[in-house]
């Protein structure tokens, strides 16, 4: 249970999932609102090469497709997902004690992974989907990104259709056109996700004890 020392009340920590087609921006926003202290990333494995900005340990834990299957049949994988192409999945235990600790959590997951994390976690899960102002500002985030080869963007551009149609499956909807406005959207839905009576631990000998207390 997360406990802020001054309150009264405590509150269960979260799981923010958020997901887009590929160069949405989803990516930005979740590693803006981890540094700002605001929940811990969860990180997932993939069979995906590196891209040559990424660290392994900070973005993935790469893996091949041996060690993914390994892992996937031990149960050791929240959710999995093969997502253009290549393997992606979250670690358990990671999730488990971040939660179990209080402190949120937060996902950058493709709608399938959603679906099953949502079946394991209902109460636990808030849902944001990113959508990006227009194809074409998707098509030139993918080339100014430039961390992907043509024909992975092609491939990247020909699923985002596919994933767009997912979007009445979540939560909320975010049209990621100014980052800065993006941002200040997804901080006001975790507030109030976190401020939801369900997620409070406490209220009830809170509001008893505010009920009883005699005034001189
Ligand atoms: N609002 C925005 N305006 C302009 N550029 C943006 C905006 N949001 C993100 N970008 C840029 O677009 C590119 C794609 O963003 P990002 O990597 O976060 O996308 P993504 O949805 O996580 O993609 P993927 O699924 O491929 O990982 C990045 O270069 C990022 O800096
Ligand atoms: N179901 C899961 N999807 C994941 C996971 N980690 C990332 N992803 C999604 O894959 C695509 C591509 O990501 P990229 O880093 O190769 O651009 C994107 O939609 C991610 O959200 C995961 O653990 N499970």
């Amino acid at each position: 249970m997360s406990q802020d020392p001054k309150s009264p009340v405590g509150r269960r920590g979260l799981i923010l999932i958020l997901s887009s087609p590929s160069g949405a921006g989803k990516t930005t926003l979740t590693r803006s609102l981890v540094e700002e202290r605001a929940g811990a990333l969860s990180i997932s494995v993939t069979t995906r090469p590196k891209r040559p900005s990424e660290i392994e340990g900070k973005h993935y834990h790469f893996i091949d497709v041996e060690e993914f299957k390994a892992m996937r049949d031990r149960d050791e994988l929240l959710e999995w997902a093969e997502v253009h192409g290549n393997f992606y999945g979250t670690p358990r235990k990671p999730v488990e004690r971040t939660l179990a600790s209080g402190q949120d959590m937060v996902f950058d997951i493709d709608y399938q992974g959603t679906r099953q994390v949502r079946q394991k976690l209902p109460d636990d899960v808030v849902t944001v989907f990113v959508l990006p102002p227009s194809f074409k500002e998707l098509k030139a985030r993918l080339e100014r990104r430039a961390e992907d080869a043509p024909d992975v963007i092609a491939k990247r551009l020909a699923n985002a259709r596919v994933e767009m149609e997912r979007w009445v499956e979540y939560d909320y909807v975010i049209v990621n056109e100014d980052l800065g406005k993006s941002f200040q959207s997804l901080k006001a839905i975790q507030t109030a996700e976190r401020l939801k009576r369900d997620r409070l631990v406490g209220l009830s000998d809170f509001v008893e004890g505010l009920l009883s207390e005699k005034l001189d």
